[in-house]
């Protein structure tokens, strides 16, 4: 085995500068990243959704800017020639040593590769310059700040209502609680159902993240309570009733409903971490089957989640054998669409040639994607990752997979060697595509799968609805089912702002000739939308038909869609729930504590 060539004297000055601006590039970044993400609390206790939402969507561009930014430093200051191999060993090293007590040492060595691999090539991302895996742990990073990852508290003395009432206070939000007593109660009781009649042991405890998390309009307490050697992983939802007072919606205490709140298909959260590592161990052990990388995506660093799923990625290939392959369902297209069976992901090549009717470019499929990324996917839409030149072994290929991509996307496939590069990729998680999950139930009279896809199928339209976004493209082979039974959207090239479209009823013939038009006889414009007509493709199975008309006929008026639109017009900003209705509190309480209208989630 050779091993790489290691300078054993650190002696390029600018080396050691290289690795200084970046590491300061990286600082600016976290500390915008932080100040930004600390705005969640303000704007939540100010109760300024609109600013929150626009918070989380600028925050996603940071990253690119403060990458760009650096680069253009280095080129400015540092000509080719003085970036030599021998330069770019040392600059690496450098970091190491400057990464001694960084508080982000994993996010500052991304930031390294994305900087790198901005300025070099290709060919360069010679593993001996860039991070391919940590050189710098993680392992027992503790903040400098005053404040702790998690805070500790031991119900055995007060008892556990009052151990929740304080952490609660503790908080220190500036809004009151309309009734925290009530609400603690309720807390507590949900807490001892799960416990059972389990003695408890000298180490019972809660631990709870010192931070709050912020989506939307809620604010959530993450925490545990360990008791022996088992552990009780809960969210709190607090939200704000009509008055402005604050209230504990529910607790989650079920392990897959406290996963789906934290679902790829949901906006990132607002959350204010100095050691950002300490936190997704916090919430590893709470969901240990959340891959690392979908945690820091949803902690809003997505740069980190990307790289940690590529470093799963290629582990996961050099421990299978199977061949990656078209994904099943029916073709797009815009899109190829492949996936490797053993892994849970699908990866979205956008074709070179879009056919008729297809009316769209690979530009304008990008900023619908983009769109996607930036809005509140309100657990409905899937979150792609999007990459530039991923290298598969070309081995692993399918003659079918590749023969296809050559076919129809040869301007952003390359073959070096044995590996096939694709230049631009989205990827996202694999799910059940709709129609076959129908097909499958209808030809297994499988009633209640069948009516479940269904009602989800409508719910998934209805949340995105809220959420201002149009799907265009309603098929069902545009919807997936996710591993919890959740219908979600995926397939973005027609999406619209439901504020953009027009909805409108098919206007009445005025004559035979009219009558029996195989085509429009009416004026049709770019955004007009007539929700009579989604019928003649979403119906044509009666069980389907049955199921749909009983549970989401409204869809198929155009009243709906318009009311719909008018309430986004006047700027109302819809509740999102993240889990069930079934487990709020709201049932509990006297109706004087107005909480939100309850809305399917
Ligand atoms: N996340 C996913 N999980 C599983 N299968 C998927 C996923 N995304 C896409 N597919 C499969 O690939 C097919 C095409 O995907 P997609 O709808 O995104 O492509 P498209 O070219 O935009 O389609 P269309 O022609 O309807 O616009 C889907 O019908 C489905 O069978």
């Amino acid at each position: 085995m050779t091993t790489p060539a290691f300078p054993k004297l650190l002696s390029s000055q600018i080396a050691y500068d290289i690795a200084r601006t970046i590491l300061d590039g990286f600082d600016k970044h976290y500390r915008l990243f932080r100040d930004t993400s600390s705005l969640g609390k303000r704007h939540f206790e100010a109760s300024d959704w609109i600013l929150l939402q626009q918070t989380a969507r600028e925050r996603i561009g940071f990253y690119d800017h403060r990458v760009h930014e650096c680069v253009q430093l280095l080129e400015d200051d540092y000509a080719p020639e003085d970036l030599s191999d021998h330069v770019w060993r040392e600059v690496k090293l450098h970091y190491i040593g400057l990464l001694t007590d960084h508080k982000q040492p994993e996010l500052a060595e991304t930031f390294f590769n994305s900087v790198c691999c901005n300025i070099l090539h290709r060919t360069y991302f010679n593993n001996d310059f860039i991070f391919v895996r940590p050189a710098v742990s993680t392992e027992y990073l503790e903040p400098d700040e005053p404040t702790p990852v998690y805070r500790v508290y031991y119900p055995g003395g007060d008892g556990l209502r009052a151990t929740l009432k304080r952490i609660l206070t503790n908080l220190q939000l500036a809004c009151p609680f309309a009734d925290l007593d009530r609400d603690v109660a309720l807390v507590e009781q949900r807490m001892l159902d799960q416990h059972g009649d389990a003695p408890l042991e000298p180490n019972h405890q809660i631990q709870v993240l010192a931070s709050l998390f912020y989506r939307n309009k809620g604010a959530y307490l993450v925490g545990k309570r360990i008791n022996g050697n088992r552990d009780y992983p809960f969210v709190v939802p607090i939200l704000h009733d009509d008055n402005g007072a604050l209230y504990l919606d529910t607790v989650l205490c079920d392990r897959a409903q406290i996963t789906v709140m934290f679902s790829f298909t949901r906006a990132y959260f607002l959350v204010d971490m100095e050691v950002p590592s300490a936190y997704v161990r916090f919430l590893r052990t709470l969901m240990p089957n959340k891959p690392r990388s979908e945690l820091y995506t949803i902690l809003g660093l997505q740069k980190q989640g990307k790289a940690c799923f590529y470093r799963d990625f290629l582990h996961h290939l050099r421990y299978s054998s199977d061949r990656i392959d078209i994904a099943p369902g029916i073709r797009g297209l815009v899109m190829t669409v492949f996936t490797l069976p053993s892994f849970p992901y699908v990866f979205k090549a956008i074709k070179d040639v879009i056919p008729a009717p297809k009316d769209t470019t690979r530009a304008l499929v990008k900023e619908k994607y983009l769109l996607v990324k930036n809005h509140d996917r309100v657990g409905r839409m899937a979150d792609t990752l999007e990459y530039s030149n991923v290298a598969f072994p070309r081995a692993r290929f399918s003659e079918t997979l590749l023969a296809e991509l050559k076919a129809v996307a040869p301007s952003i496939v390359e073959e070096d060697r044995d590996q096939i590069i694709i230049r631009h990729l989205y990827i996202e998680r694999r799910m059940m595509p709709l129609n076959l999950w129908l097909t499958n139930a209808d030809r297994t009279n499988d009633e209640a799968a069948l009516e479940h896809g269904v009602i989800e199928y409508g719910n998934a339209i209805k949340e995105l609805v809220a959420a201002n976004i149009f799907p265009g493209d309603m098929l069902y082979k545009n919807f997936g089912v996710t591993g919890h039974g959740r219908v979600v959207f995926y397939d973005y090239d027609e999406i619209e702002y439901i504020t953009d479209c027009n909805f409108r009823a098919i206007p009445e013939p005025r004559n035979e000739e009219e009558e029996m038009a195989s085509e429009p006889w009416y004026h049709v414009g770019r955004n007009d939308v007539f929700p009579e007509q989604f019928a003649r493709f979403l119906l044509g199975n009666p069980r389907v038909r049955r199921a749909f008309m009983q549970h989401h006929a409204d869809l198929l008026t155009p009243q709906y869609w318009q009311a719909k639109k008018e309430r986004i017009l006047a700027g109302y900003v819809e509740d999102v729930f993240p889990y069930p209705q079934s487990v709020r509190f709201h049932q509990y309480r006297k109706p004087a504590s107005a909480a939100p209208a309850a809305r399917a989630a």
